[in-house]
C-alpha cells in the first residue's frame, strides 16, 4: 500500500489532518497513511478503492476486525482514566465526543545513514490515546519525564504500547502526560511496520476544555480552551501545545 501511486491521490484530495498522507517530510525515512473513521465500513471501502482500484477485500476485512477490537480496547482505556480521576459522570459525553483514526506506517533504512538513525523524530502525539502495534520489530523509544533518558518500548508478543497525547493532557489539565517519543532503526533492522489506532475529538465539536473538577487553586488551568484541528494544522509552527495555548 505504501508504493501505490494512488497514495498521491489520497494526499491531494483529502485535506483533513486525520485522513490521507501523514507527515511525509523530505529526509525522513518513512511513509505513513492515515485513515479517519476506520470503524465505518463505507469509509474503509472508499479508501481501499482509491489505493486498489482492482479491490482489496483482505485489507477491508482486516481493518474492520482490527478497528472493532481496538475501539473496544481504547474505550476501556478512556473509561479507566476517567474513573481514576473521579470523572465517571463525564464518561458518556466524553466518549460521544471522540472519533477513531488509524495510521499505517512503514519505516525503511536510510542508505545515507551511519547505522543508527532516527526514523521518526521526537514528538508528542496530538491525540487523546494512541495504541501502537509494533509488529515485533523494535524501534519505539519513550523519553523519561526529566528528559534524561530514552526507554526502549520493546515489543512484547500479543501486547500493545499505549501512549497518551496532548488532547488528553489538556483535557485532564495535565494529570495525564503526553510522553515524548521517537522511532529509531538500529542495525541490522532494514524496515519496520507499525499501526497506530487513536482517539481524537470529533470533527463537529473539537473544542478541548478541561472539566472544572480538575481546575482549582492548587491545579490552575494549564491550557486555554482550543480547537483541536486548528492546533493540529499549525502544530509544527509552534512546537508544543504549551507554546500554542499555554495558560
Ligand atoms: O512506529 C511507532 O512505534 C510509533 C509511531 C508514532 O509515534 C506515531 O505514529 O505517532
Ligand atoms: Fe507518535
Amino acid at each position: 500500500m505504501f508504493t501505490k501511486p494512488a497514495v498521491r491521490v489520497l494526499s491531494d484530495e483529502r485535506q483533513l489532518a486525520t485522513h490521507g498522507v501523514w507527515f511525509m517530510r523530505a529526509g525522513l525515512p518513512f511513509v505513513a497513511l492515515q485513515l479517519a473513521r476506520p470503524n465505518c465500513v463505507d469509509v474503509v471501502q472508499e479508501y481501499a478503492d482509491i489505493l486498489w482500484p482492482e479491490g482489496n477485500d483482505f485489507f477491508c476485512n482486516t481493518v474492520k476486525k482490527y478497528a472493532g477490537q481496538m475501539e473496544e480496547l481504547i474505550q476501556m482505556i478512556h473509561r479507566m482514566i476517567l474513573e481514576s480521576l473521579g470523572l465517571e459522570n463525564h464518561y458518556d459525553s466524553h466518549t460521544k465526543s471522540l472519533v477513531n483514526s488509524m495510521r499505517f506506517l512503514k519505516y525503511y533504512k536510510d542508505s545515507s545513514d551511519n547505522g543508527s538513525s532516527i526514523a521518526l523524530s521526537s514528538h508528542q502525539d496530538s491525540t487523546f490515546i494512541s495504541i501502537v502495534c509494533q509488529h515485533n520489530v523494535e524501534g519505539l523509544e519513550v523519553q523519561t519525564l526529566d528528559g534524561d533518558e530514552w526507554i526502549h518500548a520493546t515489543p512484547v508478543a500479543n501486547s500493545f504500547t499505549v501512549l497518551a497525547g496532548e488532547a488528553f493532557m489538556a483535557w485532564t489539565n495535565g494529570r495525564i502526560r503526553a510522553p515524548i517519543h521517537q522511532v529509531k532503526l538500529t542495525e541490522p533492522i532494514e524496515k519496520r511496520y507499525a499501526v497506530v489506532f487513536s482517539t481524537t475529538p470529533s470533527f463537529a465539536n473539537d473544542m478541548i476544555n478541561a472539566p472544572e473538577e480538575l481546575v482549582d487553586a492548587q491545579n490552575p488551568l494549564l491550557f486555554k480552551p482550543f480547537k483541536y484541528y486548528d492546533y493540529v494544522n499549525v502544530k509544527e509552527d509552534y512546537g508544543s501545545l504549551k507554546a500554542y495555548c499555554g495558560a
